[in-house]
Parts: C-alpha cells; structure tokens; sequence
C-alpha cells in the first residue's frame, strides 16, 4: 500500500476533457473559450475547494498537453497522483450556452485515451483507503473498460457515489438504466436530476417517487436534484426538501450539478450532516453558473458556506479559469 494514496477525503474517477465554450450556436462557430473540464475533473475541483483531499483517477496523453492539463489539475487543488499517461488523442468537447444558461454538448472522444481507463487502472488499497469513490454514468458510458474500472471501484469503496449523468449522445437509455440499476445496491449516495434523468432512467414524474424507487433499489441514500428549486434528499432514513440558493449570475449552467456531486461528498467525509452539506452543495452549485465552462469559475469554501448563509456579495463572482 502507498502511504501517499491512504488519506484521499475522496477520490473522483472519469475522463477529463478540453472544452470549447461557446454562447453562439455551433452553426455560428467561434468565439469559443477553451478550458479543461468533464463530470471527473468538475466533481474534483468543487470537492477541493470545499476542504477535502482529492485524487483523481484519470488517463491523460503522454504528451505536453497531458503535462499541460496535469498542471490545471494540480492549480485547482487536486492530487494528480493518480494520473496515468498513455499514447493517445485527447477527447474534446464542444458546449454551446443559450443566454437561458442552457447548454447542449457535442463531443469528439470516441477512442480517446480518457476512455482507455480501465479495471488494471483501478488501485484496491487507494480506493479502499478513500473516505468516498466518485463515479459516474458518462464514465460507464464512454467504453466498456472505463465501466468495468466504475464497477470494480464500487465494489472496493467504502462510500461510493454514483451521479447517472445521462448523456443520450453518450449511450442508450437502456444501457444508462442498466448500469444505475446494477451499481443502485453498491451506492452509499445516488444523485439523479430531475425531471430529466429521472424520467428517463426510472420512468418516475417527481422527485419523491425517484427517491423512493432508487432506495427500493438497493441506494443508501438519495439526493435528486430539481435544477433552480432545489434537492430532494432521502438520507440517513428521512426525507428532507432543500431548497436552491438562488444564483448571483447567470452565465452557464454546465458543471453545476458536478458541483453539487462535488461539494456535497466533500462535505459528508468531512462530518456534515446530510441537508448541511447539501445546503453547501447547493450553494457552490448556484455560483459555479456565474462562470462559463465546467471549471470557469469554482468557488472557495468560503464563498460557499457565505452564499449558504445569505451573506455572499455577488460582485465577487469572476472567472478563476
Ligand atoms: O458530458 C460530459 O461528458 C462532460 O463531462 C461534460 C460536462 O463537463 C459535465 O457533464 C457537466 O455536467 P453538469 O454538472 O451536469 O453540467
């Protein structure tokens, strides 16, 4: 066992992708920001900010750009420990924002070295060790071995999370419901959005009710998110309604729900009850919109915990890109 690995508060695992934001439609073309993102490194980056020891488990190119990337990973806090290199082409994703803060996502990873990650890549003494394992449904998505690594870690976590981020351009709905529904009796936490994935992959009209059905499918404990209006939590035996912290500024919403992912399991390994670092989830979530991109703008914990408490001075929100 690595004494370095044994203390991650958590540990995230997926692709990391560069970004190419745009407000324009694609048909439009540029101009784009570029940045670094995807569901792993957006999940790390909100769980650093809000105090905990983060790795990321993820394969980069054995390239300057691989190094480049790295190097993002470590300026947001997060241990690149567990980082792997390997020959290959970088996946990219392109997000177009509407002036609603909407967005829509076309990608260019098919074969990319992020979904080379694989069961070998997966550590049983560093993912037994973490506080919490991070995974998510675009990991499960992207190539047979990222989803048998996404399996294999579940079964060593002491506290998986499973976000089911339905991506349809990624994968089916048959085979998102299928992975949620294998992995569902593994989770110590689920964290569905609804109306979306939650119509999609449970065939359920309110948050209640997917709650319900994720628990009668083996989930410990369930937190739904319901956009701008807030969490649906069935935790610790209760269920609890935590409404949104309204956004200071409205810029782009991708990344807010890996925010949420982030914080919130941050917050858990750190001792927080349920709806308190849910309330801090749902805090970080509506500031991250403020900034373009996954990563554009993360806050610190104490912005958070300010805009928690009412007190956050919405001139402070700027990119940290
Ligand atoms: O689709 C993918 O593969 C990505 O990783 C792109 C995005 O960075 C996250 O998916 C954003 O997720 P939200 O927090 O739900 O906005």
């Amino acid at each position: 066992m690595n004494a370095i690995h044994d203390s991650f508060d958590v540990v995230v695992m997926g692709e990391i992708l560069v970004e190419v934001a745009t407000d324009l439609p694609f048909a439009h073309g540029v101009p784009a920001q570029l940045g670094i993102s995807g569901d792993a490194l957006n999940v790390a980056a909100a769980a650093a900010a809000a105090g905990a020891k983060v790795g990321l488990l993820s394969v980069l190119t054995d390239d300057e750009l691989g190094r480049a990337i790295a190097a993002r990973i470590a300026e947001l806090g997060i241990s690149t420990n567990l980082l792997t290199f390997r020959r290959g082409q970088q996946g990219v994703y392109l997000v177009h924002s509407d002036p609603h803060g909407e967005r829509e996502f076309s990608y260019a990873r098919s074969g990319s070295v992020g979904s080379t990650l694989g069961p070998d890549d997966v550590d049983p003494a560093v993912f037994e060790a973490a506080g919490a394992v991070v995974a998510g449904g675009i990991a499960c998505a992207i190539s047979t071995t990222a989803r048998a690594a996404v399996v294999k870690a579940a079964g060593l976590a002491k506290r998986f999370v499973y976000d089911p981020n339905f991506r349809p351009r990624l994968t089916s709905v048959e085979d998102a419901t299928a992975a949620l529904t294998y992995l569902a009796p593994q989770t110590f936490l689920v964290t569905p959005s609804f109306p979306g994935e939650t119509g999609a992959l449970l065939g359920v009209s309110s948050a209640e009710e997917a709650a319900s059905k994720l628990r009668a499918l083996g989930a410990a404990n369930v937190a739904v998110t319901c956009g701008a209006k807030g969490v649906q939590l069935e935790a610790d035996g209760v269920s609890a309604w935590v409404p949104a912290v309204p956004a200071p500024a409205l810029v782009d919403q991708t990344g807010a729900g890996d925010a949420f992912v982030g914080t919130l399991t941050a917050r858990l390994v750190l001792g927080d009850d349920f709806p308190t670092a849910a309330r801090y989830g749902a805090a970080a979530s509506s500031l991250v919109v403020g900034g373009k991109g996954g990563t554009g703008f993360i806050p610190t914990f104490e912005q958070t915990r300010a805009h928690a408490a009412g007190t956050f001075v919405a001139g402070a929100v700027s990119s940290n890109a």
